[in-house]
């Protein structure tokens, strides 16, 4: 850490916030490492992958920006890198690849990565830090966390934010095609969770609002649902949204940041515990304050296609929490 580092940034106010990547080799990894490298709200960027990190660090803290950034890999560091972190994002494990095609079949492969990640964390904190749940499938993984944090008796549930924000920008981006108009200033809420039968995008609640027909927001909806699959299908099947999604992960741990700095009113969407309706995790739109989640956007109004993507969703999400549930007795984690 630099010694002079109040003398060199007398004009701002410098907080602490570790923040470790884990998957930092990972296209989604480095993409984001990338992007928090120029953010001068976070003092420490510390890559984990259980593949050699040393070339990334070198590479990133050439950068003349302030955080500092720190390498660690291999199983036997993964306590000692997510020591006394602020914020731990999970974007490593399988990804898609030869006979992956679903985010579903990734479940059994990270579920482990999961046990042993949560079992580091609590050796290396206290309390529970910021958790962000990148990789998939984030219907069952955060769900999981949860059961495994509460087991180790530090669960702290406004903590815990699967990334659904990916959704958001595409349904953004999108229907900004479609209207030809600017997409940095189109919003459109997204819930539900993150497979192709939790994704509801809610194009009649956009803000601005548009008036399309119901077949053509029917249309702009799908190719929401099936965003990822598009990026997939481009790459050959040789890789999902890696850049797009280091981006819009940059851009939720800012608003995490901010809000652990005293920012007010700090808006957010993840898939979180929650009690907007009858499953226990749902994906929605909420507050971030210094603790973390500070509560839940009331579902909006929907149009009728708009309730059965919703009421598919509910049925989705519980079955991928049962999941997590058989994966926890399955493996007498409980
Ligand atoms: N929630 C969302 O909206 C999105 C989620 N994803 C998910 O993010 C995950 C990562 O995707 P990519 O970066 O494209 O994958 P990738 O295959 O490029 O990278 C995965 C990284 O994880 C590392 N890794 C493997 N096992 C590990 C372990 N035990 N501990 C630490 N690191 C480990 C690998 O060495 C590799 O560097 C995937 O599960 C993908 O489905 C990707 C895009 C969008
Ligand atoms: O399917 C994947 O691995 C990536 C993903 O979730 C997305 O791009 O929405």
């Amino acid at each position: 850490m630099l010694k002079n580092f109040q003398r060199c940034i007398s004009q701002e106010t410098f907080q602490f916030c570790k923040i470790c990547i884990v998957g930092a080799n990972g296209g989604v990894g480095r993409s984001l490492a990338q992007q928090l490298k120029q953010n001068n709200r976070f003092s420490e960027i510390c890559l984990y992958d259980i593949t050699c990190t040393k070339g990334l660090r070198a590479d990133l803290s050439h950068i003349n920006t302030l955080p500092e950034v720190t390498a660690y890999s291999g199983a036997e560091n993964l306590v000692e890198s997510l020591r006394c972190c602020d914020i731990m994002v999970l974007t490593g494990g399988q990804s898609h690849s030869k006979g992956i095609t679903s985010r579903e079949q990734m479940f059994e492969a990270n579920a482990k990565i999961m046990v042993k990640l949560i079992d580091a964390l609590v050796k290396a904190n206290k309390e529970q830090p910021h958790i962000h749940i990148v990789t998939n499938p984030i219907n069952s993984l955060v769900p999981l966390t949860a059961e495994l944090l509460k087991k180790h008796g530090i669960y702290n549930a406004r903590r815990l934010i699967g990334c659904t924000k990916v959704d958001g920008m595409r349904a953004a981006t999108f229907l900004a095609e479609h209207m030809e108009v600017d997409p940095r200033y189109v919003e459109v809420p997204v819930i539900g969770g993150h497979s192709s039968k939790s994704i509801v995008p809610l194009i009649s609640q956009s803000q601005p609002k548009f008036a399309l027909d119901d077949e053509t927001q029917m249309k702009i909806a799908q190719r929401i649902i099936h965003g990822g699959e598009e990026v997939v299908l481009a790459k050959n099947h040789k890789g999902a949204a890696q850049l797009s999604m280091g981006y819009c992960v940059a851009q939720f741990c800012d608003s995490l940041v901010r809000s652990m700095q005293g920012e007010k009113n700090v808006k957010e969407v993840g898939f979180i515990p929650s009690d907007v309706n009858d499953v226990p995790y749902f994906a929605c739109q909420f507050e971030l304050d210094k603790e973390g989640i500070r509560g839940c956007k009331r579902l909006p109004p929907m149009l009728p296609f708009e309730i059965n993507l919703y009421n598919q969703a509910r049925e989705d999400i519980r079955r991928n929490v049962d999941i997590a549930m058989e994966f926890m007795d399955k493996n007498k984690l409980k």
